[in-house]
């Protein structure tokens, strides 16, 4: 069976993307996502991404988006793959704002004049402040996934390669946590490095860059207008009044058809 797909990146956080709303696709329908995940992101012997992210129609709003992580496991959110499915939404429509269904609940996103695109999040919400897991102490915040903020002098050594995992499986957490390594820069700028739960290193994560400013303002540190600084590039957080908005380039990087075994 040949699968049709669309590989996009925000700032180097990749997805393999299924459109239904592309008539090739609705014989995808019956196929086990999870397994379909894990064989298309593996690098090497697959296509190669951090998560399988499926866009499809919905009757009450513009679209649905669902997304698996690299090893085949379900996520709630992804700031990353929202921004990249409003800019397929656009190129389909011509429109510059959209509402998209996720399993964390209903997003307005937004297509700016320059092309970037903005995506409300929403609230985040403080699950454990200044909580003690291994030698670290962090935040552990919601905004529809769970992430795990670790303020530190330096990202040199790496630590999200070192203790990532380790943390994300920590058995002080209820489920498993995304984990982000924070310096900060001055009351705009926050640089991070990132493991995410069910794929490991990234070079972005929108909803990742959201928590850290969430974690950060919390504690006095940073502004409410902030540039994240990842590995991959840089995104925009807002914290308005009426959610936390994420804002970054897209980019559409190849299309393809993947033969899959049966
Ligand atoms: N691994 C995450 C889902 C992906 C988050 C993403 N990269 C983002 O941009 O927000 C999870 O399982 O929560």
């Amino acid at each position: 069976m040949l699968i049709p797909f669309l590989k996009m990146h925000a700032q180097g956080n990749d997805f393999v993307i299924l459109d239904y709303f592309a008539p090739e696709s609705f014989a995808l329908a019956k196929l086990d996502f999870s397994s379909v995940a894990e064989e298309l992101c593996k690098p090497h012997f697959g296509i190669g991404a951090d998560g399988l992210v499926l866009l499809m129609p919905n009757e009450s709003c513009d679209a649905q988006m669902f997304i698996h992580n690299a090893d085949g496991s379900t996520a709630e959110m992804c700031g990353s793959a929202l921004r990249c499915v409003t800019w397929i939404l656009h190129q389909k429509t011509g429109k510059k704002e959209f509402r998209v269904q996720t399993e964390a609940g209903l997003k307005t996103c937004y297509v700016n004049e320059d092309n970037t695109i903005t995506v409300n999040l929403g609230m985040p919400s403080m699950l454990k402040s200044a909580y003690q897991v291994m030698d670290f102490t962090g935040d552990l915040v919601e905004i529809g996934n769970q992430h795990f903020i670790v303020w530190v002098n330096s990202l040199k050594d790496d630590p999200h390669l070192q203790y990532g995992s380790a943390i994300e499986h920590h058995k002080g957490f209820a489920q498993t946590v995304n984990v982000h390594f924070a310096v900060l820069l001055n009351r705009t700028a926050v640089a991070i490095k990132i493991w995410e739960k069910g794929c490991g290193a990234t070079l972005a994560c929108g909803t990742g860059a959201s928590a850290t400013v969430f974690s950060g303002i919390a504690k006095g540190l940073l502004n409410n207008e902030v540039e994240v600084l990842m590995p991959g590039g840089i995104v925009k957080i807002n914290a308005s009044a009426n959610g936390y908005l994420l804002s970054g380039e897209v980019c559409q990087s190849f299309q393809g058809v993947y033969n899959w075994k049966i």
